[in-house]
């Protein structure tokens, strides 16, 4: 075997340690006492370098939420002289708190018998920082995917799942389920009278009177499209979905959104066709079956002079 070239004495090893930015220490497992750590302890924590004596003051100046599945998973991989890692949030003299990396190896004898623990300590706030922060910002993506820019309500992403959802929902309890489709009246007309911005304004207006109608935590108001809004109200018969329709349609009618440029005859107002359709999912019946039976409601109140509501129930 080639003679190591390298040999270095032990300053230089100590120089090499204590210059790192990690922390190096060394635990005696017998006694769980520090036999050695970096004086790199004291720019990290503030906690002088000849306070750490027993494993207590490592535990002691951790976060409590920490402590014990720190100490019960560190000491269960040592005692099984596992290498291991933990990442907690230890204290400092300041009263603060460092996310630290704590990297371990177990030192046997050779009867192999754990005889002492050695390992680095990492200043990993920062990566936790952006770690958190990538975690916030991707609850936020999550929640905008299923948004509506303009009205807040939920998107036509959203109203898929929910209505998947409560479709298996309703067929395991064999309870009705209903929808209502809502369409603003004579829209086009509102746009080209008033401008595009204003049209935006309106929508807003509609999403909040659709919230305040359908009001129960289950019900999900959602934009289906453009000028069209839908809602889904679980455990909801067709005579109760009725009159939830009915009440989005006066709560707009009352809102009294001037509206100048619909036909003659018709009142100056922003009105709403509605189209309700409810009932007991079962074995044949198709959630897109379900969808076009409520649009055809709709299309038929728009039929019928608009600013109505006309309801179907499933037997
Ligand atoms: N301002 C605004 N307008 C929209 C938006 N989405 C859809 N629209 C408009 O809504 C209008 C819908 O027009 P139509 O489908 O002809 O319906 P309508 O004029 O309401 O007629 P009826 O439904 O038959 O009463 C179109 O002019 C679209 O441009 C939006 O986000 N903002």
């Amino acid at each position: 075997m080639t003679p190591d070239p390298y040999q270095p004495d032990l300053n230089t090893y100590r120089a090499l340690l204590e210059s790192t930015k990690a922390i190096p220490w060394r635990i005696d497992w017998k006694t769980m006492t520090f036999s050695y750590i970096g004086p790199q302890i004291e720019t990290v924590l503030g906690w002088e370098q000849g306070s750490w004596r027993s494993i207590d003051d490592w535990v002691a100046r951790m976060h409590p939420e920490d402590q014990a599945w720190v100490v019960d998973f560190c000491v269960s991989q040592s005692q099984s002289g596992v290498d291991h890692e933990a990442d907690y949030r230890a204290l400092t003299s300041a009263g603060e708190y460092v996310w630290i990396r704590d990297v371990v190896h177990v030192i046997r004898t050779e009867d192999g018998d754990v005889e002492a623990l050695v390992g680095f300590m990492f200043d990993i706030s920062e990566r936790k920082k952006t770690e958190q922060e990538l975690e916030r910002l991707r609850k936020e993506l999550e929640v905008l995917s299923f948004q509506d820019g303009l009205t807040e309500l939920g998107n036509r992403r959203l109203f898929d799942k929910v209505l998947s959802r409560e479709w298996g929902d309703a067929r395991r309890k064999r309870s009705s389920l209903s929808l209502i489709l809502v369409d603003v009246d004579h829209f086009k007309e509102y746009n080209d009278h008033y401008g595009h911005l204003v049209g935006d304004d309106c929508l807003k207006k509609i999403a909040t009177e659709l919230l305040q109608a359908a009001a129960r935590p289950r019900d999900l108001v959602a934009r289906f499209g453009g000028e069209e809004f839908a809602i889904i109200l679980p455990e909801t018969n067709a005579q109760a979905a009725q009159t939830v329709a009915e009440r989005c349609r006066e709560r707009i009618e009352q809102a009294d959104i001037e509206h100048l440029a619909v036909p003659e005859g018709k009142l100056p107002r922003v009105t709403v066709s509605l189209g309700v359709h409810a009932c007991i999912p079962a074995g044949e019946g198709s959630i897109r079956e379900f969808l076009d039976a409520t649009d055809r409601c709709m299309y038929a109140a728009k039929q019928q002079g608009r600013n109505r509501v006309v309801w179907m129930e499933a037997v």
